[in-house]
């Protein structure tokens, strides 16, 4: 974790293995796989987290500048959106959005874990309807209305929910509502920091839609999509399924009907990313699936259809051990290539037009 590179003597001995620097990823040290670092009280304590080089380099590629308030629109379980808030330190914000609740409970445990959840909030949400700006600055919308009666105004985080709200999911759970978020339900905030913008704020406010104009102005400065995709490029991901079962491959990896319906979910999240984007803003579009389908292929739909999107160069990339994509400027990373999961990478941003 940035911060502890003067421990690093202590975590090798913690650990019992030699960290290498990774020599075109700042910050980044190299663990060979079978080091096991979940028992270890470094690990236990804080002082480091493991994340994928490839997947620090889609974060590096989004060049994020102190005081960017950054969108993450497929957050959890967290480790790209844990980097970002490493990388603004206290400046900005970074608003993380998923759709599986439970794993987004686990992106805030972590974020207690590594202590850094003073500048995120977390919403449980669809990110091809989610709508939310950044709180750059407080409306400064008067705290009571005409007859004098005050609106409610967000306090500090609490991680003990009012009774009234347990009460209620206890009823939902009796009657067996189901737990699968529904796009016409509205985002659930599920965590927020003292300097995420949230706290002061009027609770009808948080949820006000902005007109586009708004957006192309006060949007994102950097948003990542990071989509839900078939995980073929990762080979953590594929030994798992000698656990859970070949059928489950057949029906996550192989069916032709979920591999097409993932397409149109990763141009959608691509787009509704997008539209949330400042003008002059950066969009990394990045899936761990090396498919032309599940990559190239939504980048020039998505290009094709949004006239003020620019593919972008991604200049950090010079050394970076990965080949170009099938289109210019994009960049696929493989095991094999770069000793990383498999990785697709895309920069894009939003001209005035
Ligand atoms: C590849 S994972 C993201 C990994 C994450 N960026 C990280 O670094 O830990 C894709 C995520 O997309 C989420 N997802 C799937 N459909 C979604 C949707 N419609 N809106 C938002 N998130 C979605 C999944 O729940 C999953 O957590």
């Amino acid at each position: 974790k940035p911060g502890y590179e003067d421990l690093l003597e202590e975590i090798e001995s913690d650990i019992r293995c030699k960290l290498e620097r990774v020599c075109w990823l700042h910050n980044f040290y190299h663990l060979q796989p079978d080091v096991r670092i979940a028992s270890s009280k470094a690990y236990q304590e804080g002082k480091m987290y493991g994340i994928d080089a490839a997947s620090g380099a889609a974060v590096t590629a989004l060049d994020i500048s102190v005081g960017d308030h950054v969108l993450d629109l497929c957050a959890a379980p967290g480790a790209k959106l844990c980097m970002m808030l490493d990388i603004l330190g206290s400046s900005g914000s970074v608003t993380g959005v998923d759709i599986a609740k439970h794993r987004l409970a686990a992106c805030r445990t972590m974020l207690q874990k590594y202590s850094l959840g003073g500048h995120c909030r977390l919403f449980v949400a669809d990110g091809t309807s989610f709508s939310h700006l950044p709180v750059r600055v407080h409306s400064g919308s008067p705290l009571q209305n005409e007859n004098g009666e005050k609106f409610e105004v967000y306090g500090e985080w609490k991680s003990r929910r009012p009774w009234k709200e347990r009460k209620k999911e206890a009823i939902a759970r009796e009657k067996g509502v189901s737990k699968l978020f529904s796009p016409t339900q509205e985002p659930e905030l599920i965590f927020y920091g003292r300097y995420s913008g949230v706290v002061g704020m009027r609770k009808n406010e948080l949820y006000q839609k902005m007109p586009i104009s708004e957006v192309l102005q006060l949007g994102y400065d950097k948003v990542l999509v990071d989509a839900e995709c078939t995980h073929d490029g990762s080979i953590k991901h594929v030994q798992k399924f000698e656990q859970w079962g070949w059928t489950t491959f057949q029906r996550r990896v192989l069916d032709a009907e979920r591999t097409d319906d993932l397409t149109i979910l990763q141009l959608q999240l691509l787009t509704n990313g997008f539209r949330l984007l400042r003008v002059g803003g950066a969009l990394v579009y990045s899936t761990c699936s090396l498919t032309f389908a599940q990559n190239e292929d939504v980048v020039e739909r998505f290009l094709s259809e949004n006239t003020s999107a620019e593919l972008l160069e991604i200049t950090a990339a010079k050394n970076w051990p990965c080949k170009s994509g099938r289109i210019q400027k994009t960049l696929r990373f493989d095991p094999l290539t770069s000793c990383t999961s498999g990785l697709f990478v895309a920069k894009f941003t939003k001209l005035a037009i």
